[in-house]
C-alpha cells in the first residue's frame, strides 16, 4: 500500500511538472507566434519595397530575380515557421488536458539504468529541446508500450533494432489535467483502462483508441512493408479504429513525403464519413480524403447515365424476391463481380482494336461536320500496335484540326452575318477598341468596318465551336454506350480465346442493354462499364495517392478492387473487412478479397477479439455465424440479449415502447431500432412516430446524431449504438444467407444491450443459438 502511495505521489509530481512545462511553453510560443505573425504581415506589406527592381540591363534583371527569389523564400520560411509554431500550440493545448496515457521503463541492453518513457498523443520536449517529457505515440520507442508486457522487448529504429527489457508498464487516466487513475499492467488483473473506455456510452463520432491500442492492432497501424495489407477482423475488433490510427501513423512516419491529400479512404456510406470525421483531428492530423465507391462512379459517369446506388440494389434483393428475374439477377451480379467478366471484356476490347468501335457524328447546327464513318475509318487506319486510347488521342487531334478548318469555312456562312447583326453594342465596342489598339501607330486604316466585321464573325464562330471542341478534347465522339451494346449483342462463345461465356448471358445482356438504352446503369454493371470506358479512352489514373484504405472491403467485388488498383497505380492498399458481414449479393461468391485468395502478394492479419459489445452479446452473436466459436469476447459484463415474442403487432409495439423507455432511463443516448430494408424502416417509422421521438435515417443522412434512430442494417455498417433493437427478428423476415449476414451485422452494432422482437416463430438464426445465451420475454 505504501508503495502504491509512493508511486502515486511520484506520478503526481511528474504530472505537475509536465503541466507547468506545457504552460511555460505555451506562453513562450504564443508570444513567438504573435511576433511571427506580425513579421509575416510586415513582410507581405513591404514585399516590393525590400526588393531591388531594376530591369534596364541584363545584369540588373538577374539581380532583380535573385532579390525577388530571396524575398519570396524569406516570406515562405516565415509562413512555414508560423504554421509550425501554430501546430505546436495546438498540440500543447491538447496535451494540457491529458499530457500522456502511458509509461514504460525500458532498460536498453547497452545501458545501466532504465529510461522512463511517457507516451501521449503528441511529443513534449524540455526547453532546451534535449529530452522528451512525453513521446509521441507514433515514435519508434513508443511501440514498446503496445507490443510488450514487462519483460524482454525490442523495437525498430532507422539505425536498427534496439533490445532490452521493459521493467514497468503503467497506464494513466488524466482528465482536465488531473490524475484520475493509474494501473500497472502485469500487476492488476484485466485491462482496467480498456474496461473503462469500452464501458462508456456510444458517441455520435468515433473515438481514437490511441491509449489502448492492442498488440495485434498495432501490427496493422505500423505496417510499413506490405503493398497490400488485408485485415480480416470480426465485428467490433477495431478494424476501422486501427485504419484511422494507421493513417495518423503514416502521416507522422512519412511526414516529409505524405500529406492527408495523399491518403484516401473508401467508406461504406455517407453517414460513416461523419462518424469517423473527428478521429484524426483529435490526434492533431488533418482528415484524409474520403468517399464511397458510388461517389466516385457517379462523379465519373453520372452526367451520362443514372447509376443505381448499391443501396437501391440491396433494396431490390431484400424486397423483390417475388420478381421473375430475381434469381437471374443474383446470378448476373455474381458473374459480373468476378474477374472472368473482365477477361471477357478484355478480349472484346482486343477485338475492338481491329474493328467494331462505334463513334458519334460531329454535328454543328444540324449539319454533320465529321461523320462517324470517317472517324472510324481514320481510327482503323492508325497503327494497330498502338493502344486504343493512344489512337483515340490521334483521332482527337485529327478531329480538332478538321474542326479548325470547318470553323474558318463557317465564318463565311449567311447565319454568321445575320447573327453578327444581333450582337450587342458592347461587343462591337470591344472589337473596335481591340483593332484600334493594334493600329495605335498606324494612321493608315481605311478598311476598319470590314476588319471589325471579320473579327466579330471570327469571335462568334469561335464561341459556337468552343463547346464542340471541348467535347472533342473529352473524346466524346467515341460512342462508348453503343460500343458496349455491341459487346452485349455480338460477342459470343466462338470469339472467346480464353475462358467461356456465362450460361445466362442471354438474360444478362438483355437486362443490361435495356437499362443502358434507358440511360441507366445497374450497380452490378457500373464498375465494369467504367473499366470499359477507361480502356477505350484512357483511364483517369491518380498517381498522387500513396495509400488507399478500403473499409468494409468484403462488400467490394474482385472486379471493383482490380479497377481501384488500376486507377491508383502507386498506392499501397489496406483492405479491412469481415466476411461474415458481407451483405451484397456479389460478395457471397466463393473467394472474397479478404481471404487473400485473389491476390498474389499480400499480408493477411486476422483479428478475432471483439471489443465493441459486452461479453454476453458477443457470446450470443457468435452462434449466429459459421466459425463464430473463434471469436473472442473482451471480458466486459452486461445483460444477456433478450428475445421478445408476441402474437400480435400491437402487443409488440407496446412492449417496444417500454423497452426503449427503459433504455432511456438507463442513460443510453444512442438507441437504434434496426430494420432489414429501408422499406421496412419506413413502415417502422410510421408505426412508432406517434409513440416515440424517433428519427428515420436514410441514404441521404450525412451526419450521425445521438437519439432514438431507425435505420436499415446496411446503413448501420461500421457504426455502433449503446442499445440495439431488432424490429422484426421473426422467421419470415430473416432466413436466407444474405440475410444471415445482415442479421449478424445488425446484432453486432450493440455495445451494451440487445433486444430482438419477433411475432410468432423467431428467425432460424436465433433458434440455433444456445438458449442459455439469451433470455426470452414477452
Ligand atoms: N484497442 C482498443 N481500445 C479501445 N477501444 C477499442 C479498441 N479496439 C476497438 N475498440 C472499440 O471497439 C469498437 C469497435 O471498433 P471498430 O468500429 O473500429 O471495429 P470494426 O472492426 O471496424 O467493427 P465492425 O466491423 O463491426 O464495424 C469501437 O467502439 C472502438 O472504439
Amino acid at each position: 500500500m505504501d508503495n502504491e502511495n509512493e508511486n502515486r505521489k511520484e506520478e503526481q509530481a511528474y504530472l505537475t511538472r509536465v503541466l507547468s512545462e506545457i504552460k511555460i511553453k505555451l506562453g513562450f510560443l504564443q508570444e513567438r507566434v504573435g511576433g511571427l505573425k506580425d513579421r509575416v504581415i510586415d513582410l507581405r506589406k513591404n514585399f516590393w519595397e525590400d526588393v531591388t527592381v531594376n530591369i534596364d540591363e541584363p545584369d540588373d534583371v538577374i539581380e532583380t530575380q535573385a532579390s525577388l527569389k530571396q524575398q519570396a523564400e524569406l516570406l515562405s520560411e516565415r509562413e512555414r515557421n508560423h504554421g509550425q509554431v501554430s501546430k505546436q500550440i495546438k498540440t500543447l493545448h491538447r496535451l494540457k488536458d491529458s499530457p500522456y496515457f502511458g509509461r514504460i521503463d525500458f532498460l536498453d541492453q547497452n545501458e545501466k539504468k532504465p529510461e522512463k518513457i511517457y507516451i501521449g498523443i503528441g511529443a513534449l520536449m524540455d526547453q532546451e529541446e534535449d529530452d522528451f517529457f512525453v513521446y509521441d505515440w507514433r515514435a519508434p520507442i513508443s511501440s514498446l508500450y503496445y507490443d510488450y508486457p514487462p519483460g524482454p522487448a525490442k523495437y525498430e529504429t532507422v539505425e536498427g533494432t534496439i533490445e532490452g527489457e521493459v521493467k514497468l508498464k503503467r497506464q494513466f487516466i488524466i482528465r482536465q489535467g488531473e490524475l484520475k487513475g493509474m494501473f500497472d499492467t502485469g500487476v492488476t488483473i484485466g485491462d482496467h483502462l480498456l474496461q473503462r473506455v469500452l464501458g462508456d456510452n456510444a458517441t455520435a463520432t468515433m473515438k481514437s483508441i490511441v491509449a489502448t491500442i492492442q498488440r495485434e492492432q498495432n501490427q496493422i497501424i505500423r505496417n510499413e512493408k506490405s503493398k497490400l495489407l488485408i485485415v480480416q477482423g470480426v465485428a467490433g475488433s477495431g478494424k476501422t479504429s486501427a485504419a484511422l490510427q494507421r493513417v495518423a501513423y503514416l502521416l507522422y512516419r512519412y511526414r516529409e513525403t505524405i500529406t492527408a491529400e495523399n491518403v484516401l479512404l473508401f467508406s461504406p456510406n455517407p453517414l460513416f464519413n461523419s462518424y469517423v470525421a473527428t478521429v484524426l483531428p483529435e490526434l492533431g492530423e488533418e482528415n484524409m480524403r474520403q468517399g464511397t465507391l458510388y461517389d466516385y462512379l457517379h462523379h465519373r459517369l453520372g452526367s451520362q447515365l443514372k447509376i443505381e446506388s448499391p443501396f437501391d440494389q440491396m433494396e431490390y434483393f431484400l424486397t423483390a424476391k417475388k420478381d421473375d428475374h430475381y434469381q437471374s439477377r443474383i446470378e448476373g451480379v455474381t458473374y459480373k463481380a468476378g474477374l472472368s467478366y473482365r477477361k471477357l471484356m478484355d478480349q472484346f476490347i482486343q477485338h475492338l482494336s481491329k474493328q467494331g468501335l462505334q463513334f458519334k457524328n460531329i454535328t454543328f447546327r444540324g449539319e454533320v461536320l465529321i461523320s462517324k464513318t470517317d472517324i472510324a475509318a481514320y481510327f482503323y487506319r492508325l497503327d494497330a500496335r498502338q493502344s486504343v486510347p493512344t489512337r483515340m488521342e490521334h483521332v482527337a487531334e485529327w478531329v480538332r484540326n478538321s474542326l479548325n478548318e470547318r470553323e474558318q469555312e463557317e465564318r463565311e456562312k449567311a447565319w454568321v452575318t445575320e447573327e453578327v447583326g444581333y450582337l450587342d453594342k458592347e461587343e462591337f465596342l470591344n472589337v473596335h477598341q481591340e483593332l484600334q489598339k493594334g493600329y495605335r501607330f498606324n494612321e493608315d486604316t481605311f478598311d476598319d468596318f470590314s476588319r471589325e466585321e471579320e473579327l466579330l464573325k471570327k469571335r462568334l464562330v469561335e464561341r459556337k465551336f468552343k463547346p464542340l471542341k471541348r467535347k472533342v478534347m473529352q473524346l466524346r465522339f467515341v460512342d462508348i454506350k453503343a460500343t458496349f451494346i455491341q459487346l452485349l449483342d455480338n460477342w459470343n462463345e466462338q470469339n472467346m480465346v480464353e475462358g467461356s461465356m456465362p450460361e445466362n448471358w442471354l438474360f444478362l445482356k438483355e437486362n443490361t442493354k435495356a437499362h443502358l438504352l434507358n440511360n441507366e446503369l445497374p450497380w452490378e454493371d457500373a464498375t465494369a462499364y467504367l473499366y470499359f470506358f477507361d480502356q477505350l479512352i484512357g483511364s483517369h489514373v491518380n498517381k498522387t495517392m500513396s495509400h488507399v484504405f478500403i473499409d468494409e472491403a468484403q462488400d467490394y467485388s474482385a472486379f471493383q478492387f482490380a479497377y481501384l488498383k488500376l486507377i491508383f497505380p502507386r498506392a499501397r492498399f489496406t483492405l479491412l473487412g469481415d466476411y461474415n458481414q458481407a451483405i451484397y449479393a456479389h460478395a457471397l461468391s466463393e473467394d472474397t478479397l479478404l481471404s487473400g485468395g485473389l491476390e498474389d502478394q499480400h499480408e493477411l492479419i486476422t483479428l478475432t477479439r471483439s471489443y465493441r459489445s459486452t461479453k454476453p452479446i458477443v457470446e450470443f452473436t457468435k452462434d449466429l455465424i459459421a466459425g463464430g466459436q473463434d471469436i473472442e469476447a473482451f471480458n466486459r459484463d452486461g445483460d444477456k440479449p433478450v428475445l421478445y415474442q408476441f402474437e400480435s403487432i400491437e402487443k409488440k409495439q407496446e412492449r417496444m415502447v417500454e423497452v426503449v423507455q427503459g433504455y432511456q432511463e438507463k442513460g443510453y443516448q444512442t438507441i437504434a431500432i434496426i430494420g432489414k430494408s429501408m422499406k421496412e424502416c419506413q413502415q417502422i417509422y410510421q408505426d412508432l412516430k406517434d409513440k416515440l421521438p424517433v428519427q428515420l435515417l436514410t441514404v441521404e443522412t450525412y451526419t450521425f446524431q445521438k437519439g432514438l434512430l431507425i435505420l436499415p442494417a446496411y446503413l448501420a455498417k461500421g457504426i455502433e449504438f449503446d442499445a440495439v433493437i431488432l424490429y422484426d427478428a421473426s422467421k419470415h423476415n430473416y432466413g436466407e444467407e444474405l440475410e444471415r449476414n445482415l442479421f449478424y451485422t445488425a446484432c453486432t452494432r450493440a455495445m451494451h444491450e440487445l433486444s430482438l422482437f419477433a411475432i410468432g416463430e423467431p428467425s432460424l438464426f436465433i433458434q440455433v443459438v444456445d438458449p442459455d445465451k439469451y433470455e426470452k420475454k414477452q
